[in-house]
């Protein structure tokens, strides 16, 4: 999911460089950049408009999926059903418990060991984080079970407007992408204003309020570990404003009847600065080492933590924002996975963001150039989930 697009559209900001020449143009074209045989934006409206989402498609009892969800075959994983995943890996991503963090020996190995895994896996696990196991299932069920509520309830709550209030939807892009993906979302801004309680619905208010408060908790503890492992204070990045500006985004990805011709989430990297993400049980995220695709398997009690590109950015390439993907669910339970992104607060209009001057020296010679928050914002519209051009973009 790329929640900097949504950035763009505060009633503040610019207005934006996607036309909707632009978006109708992208809506048309093909997969391979020919036009389509049909008429995309057509079928893109209509689905939009029946606010069905992908669990509506699933649950009437489709056997193949519309075509504005076809990806190019190279882009999809081969499919063994009856394997755990579509290839299941041998390599696992680095696994990190944080407890007992007052002893200064152990925070320093533990430091060791987030710096080693930001550092080549781009994305860890950690256990012992501080959110209990019932209220991690809490959360996850309240988010199942707005999506599994009838559809005549969810649609009160379909908006493609991403900034304001508590949000049903399907596809942030779906005009923007190339090919559409099989998963329905809620999302809710939970900082830097506070969100409106009664906004959200009562199915899962309250779970939300207290995910937003428990995994913001962990993400400032990782981004002091992470600080720490760059040699800086601890509270550089919380200084920085790095969690004050988020979003939580409750996605579903429902059985898919045709998964080798879609993705739960095409291949991407988060945009922001750190994402931190619970799902269920339910097979579905890789990340890619090296050329590999390395299947993600959650552990009970675990949360995933992954580095996003400004994070990269600012660090001058240490911390690497790796790329992901989601495939399509081909089990009949839903795949819930509960996201919040933190982004940067403190970047004002026309500010230079870049490397930490920090972290140069004659030895680490700055590899990305500073940029505006306009050219950040600019390069996720031109490219929708494309943002590591954001990267190639700066770089020296
Ligand atoms: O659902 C997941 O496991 C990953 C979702 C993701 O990558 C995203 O929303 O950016
Ligand atoms: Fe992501």
């Amino acid at each position: 999911m790329n929640l900097i697009e949504s950035i763009t559209f505060p009633k503040c900001s610019p207005p934006l460089p996607a036309t909707l020449t632009n978006i109708i143009k992208m809506a048309r074209e093909g997969v391979a950049g020919s036009t389509y045989t049909y008429d995309r934006l057509k079928e893109l409206k209509e689905f939009d408009e029946s606010k069905i989402g992908c669990k509506g498609l699933a649950d009437s009892g489709i056997t193949t999926i519309p075509r504005i969800f076809h990806h190019p075959p190279e882009t999809v994983p081969k499919m063994d059903r009856s394997a755990e995943s579509p290839a299941a890996s041998l390599a696992e991503i680095p696994v990190i418990d944080l407890s007992d963090l007052e002893s200064p020996t152990r925070r320093r190995l533990v430091v060791d060991q987030v710096r080693l895994a930001a550092s080549t896996w781009g994305f860890f696990q950690v256990v012992s984080h501080g959110i209990s196991a019932s209220v991690m299932e809490r959360t996850s069920a309240a988010i199942k079970a707005f999506h599994e509520q009838p559809h005549q309830e969810k649609i009160k709550h379909y908006k493609r407007d991403e900034m304001n209030g508590f949000i049903y939807s399907t596809n942030n892009d779906l005009y923007r992408s190339k090919a559409a993906n099989w998963h329905d979302h809620i999302q809710l801004w939970t900082g830097p204003t506070p969100p409106v309680a009664s906004d959200i619905p009562d199915i899962c208010r309250d779970e939300i309020i207290q995910w937003d408060r428990e995994a913001t908790k962990v993400a400032d503890l990782v981004l002091e570990l992470l600080a720490e492992g760059l040699g800086l204070d601890s509270k550089k990045f919380k200084e920085m404003g790095c969690t004050d500006c988020k979003a939580l985004v409750g996605t579903c990805y429902p059985y898919c009847p045709e998964p080798e011709r879609t993705m739960g989430i095409a291949a991407h990297s988060d945009g922001q600065v750190l994402t931190v993400l619970m799902t269920n049980q339910v097979a579905g995220l890789q990340v890619k080492h090296g050329d590999d695709w390395i299947d993600v398997k959650p552990c009970r009690g675990g949360l995933i933590i992954n580095i996003g590109d400004l994070l990269q950015a600012i660090s001058n390439g240490v911390y690497r924002s790796v790329e992901h993907r989601v495939f399509a669910n081909y089990s009949r339970e839903l795949r819930i996975s509960v996201v919040m992104f933190f982004n940067l607060l403190n970047w004002r209009e026309g500010d230079m963001m870049g490397p930490l001057p920090e972290l140069l020296s004659q030895d680490s010679p700055a590899i990305y150039r500073d940029f505006t928050k306009q050219e950040y914002l600019d390069k996720f519209l031109s490219n929708g989930y494309d943002s590591k051009s954001l990267l190639d973009f700066i770089r020296i």
